[in-house]
């Protein structure tokens, strides 16, 4: 097998690959990526496999194979498996980049799957003609959080990249201190971005930002063409149209687990409505809408409250990078003016399923109704810095033993009333929402709550604890947390420290971009 090659450019090795490929997108042509080759890393090892997505995927058990250790680590190109790295560009903090791409993730193709074919990356694979200054490599502390956090907000049924595998190297990285390299191979139906259609855009070329949105329309966004009739038949207002929807589905999900992403880039939007890069993100512990998770972000511009206007900014981004396809101005903004209505309807479904009061097609009036009573609780919560999981997974539980008993009483609420310092007002709005629900919707509304309110989610500290104990070469509390996560409604009888408030030491993490 292969020894320790840091030439950054050396030839990996051949591996068998136990997976059949697919190359729709080499098949566009040398103006949208450069050939290449991953740069080895010494002495691999896995820290991780996703047992469950292989499974889900249909891939074979020799994916997790010495030879596709050396594969996932870029150690080895598998057959059949033509490595690449894609051009992009974006909007940086709300600033014109320019050129970036994928300066050390390594496409290696598509693969078949049972769910249809999945372009697998490398992320931390060695540099790329789009590295510019960096080093093309990931550090193990922030493929760790990738990892785990791909994997959690799958768990929660949000639209992301998948995490395969987890690859460690004792390869030192120079960060602000000397950290180890790691590689995590993931997994999505197309890693295509908003940047991608900024770029070439950007240039003036027109055909290749006709040849990109027709390859996403007819391979990844087929449900594009139900919708030209509303477009008086053009299929690139229709393309905005779904990924608008996309954006805004995937924001309101964000909203209601107080996911904070940290840096919503354009180049960091998915084209399907994925949540892709995980850097500085983080769940919110107790509830600030101003919370801001990235060090690095001095203006607060990616603030948790900030994040769904950021997003319609991005999605006018990616509108204007469409322009020349759509060819119609005013149709354009009629496209993006969607998002106005669709977030804030997707946001008021996703915050009543927490409160148990579902329903889509409740009328107009209710909705209204409901919304006050959430944004009341809102205000409450962020009066309280109540934290933010403890809470409504309290709720939730609180309300199933409101419908067990047969009157309702205030010491029945003490798990909830407890965590606030102003229990009258909080009492108050119970009265409220209990009238709302009234008690024959309560019975069925505590089951319901408990699977749209987490138990678990991954918070920072418990992030950094596996990060401490696999950095001294202990990789089982990723095992862990990987296994609370991917169900992370169910009760998990002995792991509550993992459901608790953060300790103390949890205030002090910094996470930065540097990853
Ligand atoms: N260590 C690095 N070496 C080379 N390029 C890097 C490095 N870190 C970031 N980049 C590049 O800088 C740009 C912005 O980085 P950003 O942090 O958004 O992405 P990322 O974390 O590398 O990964 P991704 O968006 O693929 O998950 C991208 O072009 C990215 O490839
Ligand atoms: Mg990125």
């Amino acid at each position: 097998m292969h020894s320790a090659h840091l030439n950054p450019l050396s030839r990996a090795d051949d591996a068998p690959s136990a997976l059949a490929w697919t190359h729709r997108l080499t098949q566009l042509g040398p103006r949208f990526f450069t050939r290449l080759q991953p740069t080895p890393v010494a002495a691999p090892r896995w820290a991780a496999c996703n047992e469950a997505l292989r499974a889900e995927l249909g891939w074979p058990a020799e994916v997790f194979d010495d030879n596709h250790l050396q594969a996932f680590a870029g150690n080895a190109v598998m057959t059949g498996s033509d490595p690449l790295a894609t051009v992009y560009s974006g909007h940086q903090f709300g600033q014109w980049a320019g050129q970036l791409g994928d300066g050390r993730a390594i496409w290696l193709g598509e693969a078949a799957s049972k769910q249809g074919p999945q372009e697998i990356q490398l992320k931390g694979a060695g540099r790329t003609p789009y590295s510019r200054g960096g080093d093309g490599r990931a550090v193990l502390r922030s493929s760790i959080r990738e990892y785990l956090c791909s994997e959690a907000m799958h768990g929660l049924g949000i639209p992301t990249t998948r995490a395969l595998s987890l690859v460690a190297s004792p390869e030192p990285v120079r960060r602000e201190t000397i950290e180890s390299a790691a590689v995590v191979a993931r997994v999505a139906p197309s890693f295509l971005r908003f940047g991608h259609f900024e770029h070439f855009s950007a240039q003036g070329d027109t055909d290749s930002l006709r040849t990109l949105a027709d390859h996403a329309i007819t391979h990844h966004l087929p449900e594009c063409h139900a919708r030209t009739s509303l477009w008086q038949g053009n299929v690139y207002a229709a393309l905005l149209d779904e990924v608008q929807e996309r954006t805004a589905k995937l924001l309101a999900q964000w909203q209601a687990v107080g996911f904070c992403h940290g840096v919503m880039n354009t180049d960091n939007m998915s084209l399907l409505g994925l949540t892709i890069d995980y850097g500085p993100f983080q769940f919110m512990d107790s509830f600030d809408p101003g919370h801001i998770c990235n060090h690095s972000d001095h203006q607060g511009r990616y603030a948790y409250g900030r994040q769904p206007n950021v997003a319609y900014w991005n999605l006018y981004c990616l509108a204007q990078a469409l322009a020349p396809l759509i060819d119609d101005q005013e149709m354009t903004l009629q496209v993006l003016e969607g998002y106005k209505t669709l977030f804030p309807r997707y946001l008021g479904d996703a915050m009543r399923a927490k409160l148990g009061l579902t329903g889509t097609l409740a009328p107009e009036s209710e909705r209204e109704a409901d919304w006050t009573l959430v944004e009341d609780l809102m205000q409450l919560m962020a009066a309280e810095k109540v934290d933010f999981t403890l809470f409504w997974r309290q709720l939730s539980q609180a309300v199933v033993r409101q419908s067990q008993a047969n009157a309702v009483t205030e010491a029945d609420w003490s798990p909830v009333t407890d965590l606030v310092l102003d229990r009258p007002r909080l009492l108050a709005w119970l009265e409220r929402y209990t009238a709302r629900a009234g008690q024959t919707h309560l019975v069925s509304m505590g089951p319901r709550m408990l699977r749209t309110n987490p138990k678990f989610v991954l918070r920072n500290h418990l992030a950094e604890v596996a990060i401490r104990q696999a950095k001294a070469g202990d990789f089982s509390e990723i095992d862990t947390l990987y296994n609370l996560l991917q169900s992370p409604f169910d009760e998990h009888p002995g792991f509550e420290a993992y459901a608790d408030l953060p300790p103390d030491w949890a205030g002090q993490l910094e996470i930065s971009c540097s990853s």
